[in-house]
């Protein structure tokens, strides 16, 4: 549905997109995961028409997306960052208005808002101004005014920042929902919790580079790390550390604040070889807990930096 070839994208010196190609299927939802300033959004606006870039080329439902293809803009739903309402109009109003750049006809136009509040659950907050709204009914409005024309693509960069939990369960909800119903999502997060519990398939960008795309799974049988120790409030001598390192399937430990950090291969008895070797040390610790690999420790492994803020 969706073709990005050899992106290029530089404001001024900087590279944004490096050479980014990017292919999302009709009916799935595809997560964009990167850090801050990883190129997310200029990847959207490049999508979206809304920016020139260098190089390459950008294909929706196989023709080429222009700033006047006006037909293929029509298909597409777009919920950006910052949220982009009118504050002098209501609810309602909002809603209908960016419905109406798609859809003349007024009595259709009324059924697909009503649908769109419906959807989002401010049927009782549709007389009130935005001003009137928590951060988090605020975004819901937003989610109303891209959805309401029913767009075959939907478009949504990082719609739960600020988000109380709460309302970000909702959006997240109501994603799940809308794909159900037949439209295709392209979600760019840096929440990689987010992305995990919703997303078919994710590319991981840093830099302006995809450093990997498929499945969790997949993206978690990349790299080496099967399961983390985590040991707290524990105090090692050097040697120590090293024996630690040198544990059957422990391929990295890293020691720093009284905290122990053990990254093994997936292997059985991975957490109870490494409090044998404490016990027969004797030495004492804190809180133990041993995680499966996240999206954090793909990035990790990539990158050598944290996906984590
Ligand atoms: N208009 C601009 N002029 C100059 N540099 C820009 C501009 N917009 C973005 N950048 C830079 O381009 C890089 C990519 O930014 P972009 O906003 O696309 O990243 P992002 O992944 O969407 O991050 P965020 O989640 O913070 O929006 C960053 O280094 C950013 O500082």
């Amino acid at each position: 549905m969706v073709k990005i070839e050899n992106l290029v994208k530089r404001y001024g010196n900087l590279v944004a997109l490096d050479h980014l190609n990017l292919e999302v299927q009709q009916g799935e939802i595809f997560g964009l995961l990167g850090p801050n300033g990883s190129g997310k959004t200029t990847a959207i606006n490049c999508l979206l028409a809304l920016l020139k870039f260098d190089k390459g080329s950008i294909y929706i439902e196989g023709r080429e997306m222009t700033p006047d293809a006006y037909d293929l803009k029509q298909k597409i739903g777009v919920v950006m960052q910052d949220v982009a309402v009118f504050e002098q109009m209501t609810v309602q109003e909002n809603v209908d208005y960016f419905c109406g750049l798609y859809v003349a006809d007024r009595t259709r136009r009324k059924e697909l808002v009503e649908e769109a509040l419906r959807f989002v659950e401010l049927e009782n907050f549709k007389k009130m101004k935005p001003k009137q709204l928590s951060g988090g009914l605020l975004r819901r409005l937003n989610i109303a005014c891209g959805i309401a024309h029913k767009p075959k693509l939907l478009i949504m960069d990082e719609p739960t920042v600020a988000v109380d939990p709460q309302s970000r369960n909702k959006i997240l909800e109501g994603i799940i929902e809308l794909n159900r119903q037949g439209t295709t999502v392209i979600y760019t997060s840096h929440y990689m919790e987010e992305v995990e519990q919703i997303c078919d398939r994710i590319m991981i960008i840093d830099r302006g580079r995809a450093l990997a795309t498929g499945t969790t799974e997949e993206l978690k049988s990349m790299i080496k790390t099967g399961e983390t120790v985590t040991i707290d409030s524990i105090a090692l001598t050097e040697e120590q550390i090293e024996a630690i390192n040198c544990l059957p399937h422990v391929f990295q430990a890293d020691y720093a604040d009284s905290r122990l950090i053990v990254r093994c291969e997936g292997a059985k008895h991975n957490l109870v070889r490494v409090l044998d070797y404490l016990q027969k040390e004797e030495i004492g610790f804190g809180r133990v807990f041993s995680e499966l690999p996240t999206l954090n420790d793909v990035f990790l492994e990539i990158t050598g930096k944290e996906l984590r803020d």
